[in-house]
C-alpha cells in the first residue's frame, strides 16, 4: 500500500488547546505523524510519496468559501493584533446570539468559525492544514488511478471540521474532501466509514442532506463524550440524505466484541449501499491506552478492523484522524493497513 505524507505538518507545533478548564499543550502534536511514518517504514508497508499541490476548489465544494479563505488569514491577523502564542477563540455564537453577521476582529472570527477551543493556530498551522489537504487528494488520486488502497497520512486531522467551522484539532475535512473528489472524478457514490473514537460531526454535517455520500460513524456516545452535541442514533440524514447517515454511539469501556458488532453492521449497510469507493476516517483513539478516550480496543484488534474492511472488496482510501497514545499510534494505525492487506 502506498502512503502519502508531507513534512509540512511539523509547522503545526507548540500550540495550545482549551480542555478541562485549562490551556494545555495540544494533544495533537507532530510526534503522532512521525511515529506513524516510522511504523510504515519499519513494517515495509510500501512507498511514502510527497503530495501533489492542489488548488482549494475541492475544499470549497464541501466547505464554504469564506471559511476556507479565512484560514490562511488567521495567523497574520493574530500577529497584526499584537499577539503571539496560540490563536484561540474565547467567545462563540451559541443559541440566542447571531451567527449570520460576520464580525470584524480576529478574536470574534475565530469563534465565528469554530465550535470549541481545540483548533488553535500558530505560525505554521495554515501550511500544515494545506499540506494535509494535498495529502488526502494525492492519495485519492492513487486509488482512482487503480491502487486497491492508499494511506493519506494526514496531519492535522479533519473529521470534526464542518462546512463552515473548525474544532477538535480539525480545520479542513480531509475525508470529506476526498469523498467529494471521488464524486467529481466518476464515483457514482461514496461511503465514509469513521472508526475514530469521537463522532465525526463535521463529516456528518457536510453530507447530511446528500444521498451520494453515505456516512457511517462508530464513536463514544455523545451523551457523555466529545463532541457531545451530535452523533446520536436517531440522526439518519435529511431530505435526499435520509437513511444515508448511520451513527453507532457506544458507551465508555466498549471493548472489541461490542465494537466489532457495530463495525459488522456498518459494513453490511455499506455493502448494501454498494459505493464505488470507501473512505475510512482512520482514528485509533479507540485504543485502551489512549489518554483522552475511553474504549478498550487492544493493539491486536486493529489488524482485524483492516481485514473486515478488506472483505468489502472495494477500493479504499484510509485518511488519518485521531489517536494520542503516541508510543502505540503507529502500531495501531499501520496494524489496520497490514490487516487490510492480510499480511
Ligand atoms: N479537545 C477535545 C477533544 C478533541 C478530540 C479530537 C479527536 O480525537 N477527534 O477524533
Ligand atoms: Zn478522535
Amino acid at each position: 500500500m502506498k502512503t502519502v505524507f508531507s513534512p509540512l505538518h511539523a509547522g503545526h507545533a507548540g500550540n495550545f488547546e482549551l480542555i478541562s478548564g485549562a490551556i494545555v499543550p495540544a494533544f495533537e502534536k507532530p510526534s503522532r505523524a512521525e511515529f506513524i511514518k516510522a511504523r510504515v517504514e519499519s513494517e515495509k508497508l510500501g512507498p511514502i510519496l510527497p503530495p501533489e499541490t492542489h488548488d482549494l476548489a475541492t475544499a470549497k465544494q464541501v466547505h464554504t468559501s469564506d471559511y476556507i479563505d479565512f484560514l490562511p488569514t488567521v495567523w497574520p491577523l493574530w500577529e497584526e493584533s499584537g499577539r503571539t502564542g496560540s490563536a484561540l477563540p474565547f467567545t462563540w455564537p451559541t443559541r440566542g446570539l447571531r451567527g449570520d453577521v460576520r464580525p470584524q476582529t480576529i478574536d470574534a472570527l475565530l469563534g465565528f468559525y469554530s465550535f470549541d477551543g481545540g483548533a488553535s493556530f500558530v505560525k505554521g498551522t495554515w501550511e500544515a492544514i494545506k499540506s494535509s489537504y494535498d495529502v488526502a487528494l494525492t492519495a485519492a488520486a492513487l486509488v482512482k488511478g487503480g491502487e486497491t488502497s492508499a494511506f493519506a497520512l494526514c496531519r492535522p486531522p479533519g473529521h470534526h471540521a464542518g462546512a463552515a467551522f473548525m474544532g477538535g484539532y480539525c480545520y479542513i475535512n480531509n475525508a470529506a474532501v476526498a469523498a467529494q473528489w471521488f464524486r467529481d472524478h466518476g464515483a457514482r457514490c461514496v461511503s465514509i466509514l469513521d472508526v475514530d473514537y469521537h463522532h465525526g460531526n463535521g463529516t456528518q454535517e457536510i453530507f447530511y442532506s446528500r444521498g451520494d455520500v453515505q456516512v457511517l460513524n462508530l464513536h463514544g456516545d455523545p451523551m457523555t463524550e466529545y463532541p457531545f452535541f451530535l452523533g446520536h442514533a436517531d440522526e439518519r440524514g435529511a431530505g435526499a440524505g435520509e437513511g444515508f447517515n448511520v451513527n453507532y454511539p457506544l458507551p465508555f469501556g466498549t471493548a472489541w466484541d461490542a465494537w466489532n458488532a457495530s463495525l459488522d453492521d456498518a459494513c453490511a449497510k455499506l455493502a448494501a449501499y454498494a459505493p464505488d469507493v470507501v473512505v475510512v476516517s482512520l482514528g485509533v483513539d479507540t485504543f485502551e491506552k489512549d489518554p483522552i478516550s475511553k474504549f478498550k480496543l487492544k493493539s491486536a484488534d486493529y489488524p482485524k478492523i483492516g481485514r473486515r474492511i478488506a472483505k468489502l472488496g472495494l477500493p479504499t482510501l484510509f485518511v488519518m484522524e485521531g489517536g494520542y497514545a503516541v508510543e502505540e499510534i503507529g502500531i495501531n494505525a499501520v496494524g489496520v493497513l497490514t490487516g487490510f492487506e492480510d499480511r
